[in-house]
């Protein structure tokens, strides 16, 4: 089958869009695997693919699928904005805003006068039950009301902040993000048997109240130059720590992004591009 596809990033997280509004999509785990492949297909941290409405409450359907695995997951931030830009940039709408809905939640996506796009990502979810997290056993520390889990990790602890920003994440603080372990405490975290799903793994130096530097190992995808949701869920963490003001500009290594929240639902903003339209024979 020949498949056209547009290849879009935010801030350096790269994504393979599919439009399954004309006609239903079908594609097994190989094909989306082949899709995420950067030797045997196109390469893509992430296949998005755009659905009709799947609600009168909602202009379209948002499914994600790791790019890795082909597995499906419930949220990815990035590819919202580059939602926005798809379905506006293809004539599938002219509103500047839309509602989409995923798995587990309703987004609502708007693109800005300047090009930057900002997305309502839904609130956060702070039980363990929501990622799912698996605490028995474990004492947090409270930090400000906010508690913060031991995890013992290649024979050393960690302590880490869990919450679901519709996937799930686990946040730890770092000195300097450069020097940070990701490469070896990232895939520990995020295979550790107390995640029942998997976990992405945020990195967080703090700068000021206004500023923090991520890196975060994504789930299934290893480390990835952003990842909207879990900028989201490492300042989120940080405010409830009382480290954070409600409106923090987060730096990661493919782009700024300005995170909001003063409780309810996060507001992300920040950039979405378009790479180049193509066409792959799967
Ligand atoms: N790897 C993530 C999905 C993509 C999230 C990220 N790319 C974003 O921008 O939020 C997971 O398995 O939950």
């Amino acid at each position: 089958m020949r498949l056209p596809f547009t290849k879009m990033h935010g801030a350096g997280n790269d994504f393979v869009v599919l439009d399954a509004t004309r006609a239903p999509l079908a594609l097994d785990t190989a094909q989306l695997q082949r899709l995420g492949d950067r030797r045997f297909g196109v390469g893509a941290d992430q296949i998005l693919v755009v659905e009709p409405a799947p609600s009168p409450d909602v202009d379209f359907g948002y499914r994600i699928f790791n790019g890795a695995s082909g597995a499906e997951v419930e949220h990815c931030g990035n590819g919202a904005r580059c939602f926005v830009r798809y379905v506006r940039g293809h004539g599938l709408t002219d509103k500047a805003s839309v509602r989409v809905r995923t798995v587990n939640r309703v987004l609502e996506l708007t693109e800005q006068a300047d090009g930057r796009v900002t997305v309502d990502m839904g609130a956060p979810a702070f039980e363990p039950s929501a990622l799912p997290f698996d605490p028995a056993g474990l004492t947090p520390r409270v930090e400000n009301g906010f508690p913060l889990w031991p995890l013992a990790v290649d024979h050393h602890g960690v302590e880490v902040a869990v919450l679901s920003m519709g996937n799930p994440h686990a946040v730890l603080w770092v000195d300097d993000v450069d020097t940070a372990p990701v490469a070896t405490v990232g895939p520990a975290i995020e295979n550790h048997p107390r995640f029942a799903r998997r976990v992405n793994v945020g990195f967080l130096q703090v700068v000021s109240r206004q500023r923090v530097r991520l890196r975060v190992h994504e789930r299934d995808a290893g480390e990835t130059l952003a990842c909207g949701t879990g900028a989201c869920a490492a300042v989120v963490a940080g405010i409830r720590l009382g480290w954070l003001d409600s409106r923090v500009d987060a730096e990661l290594r493919g782009g700024t992004l300005t995170i909001e929240w003063a409780g309810g639902a996060v507001r992300m903003t920040g950039p979405a591009e378009t790479v180049y339209e193509g066409e792959i024979e799967l």
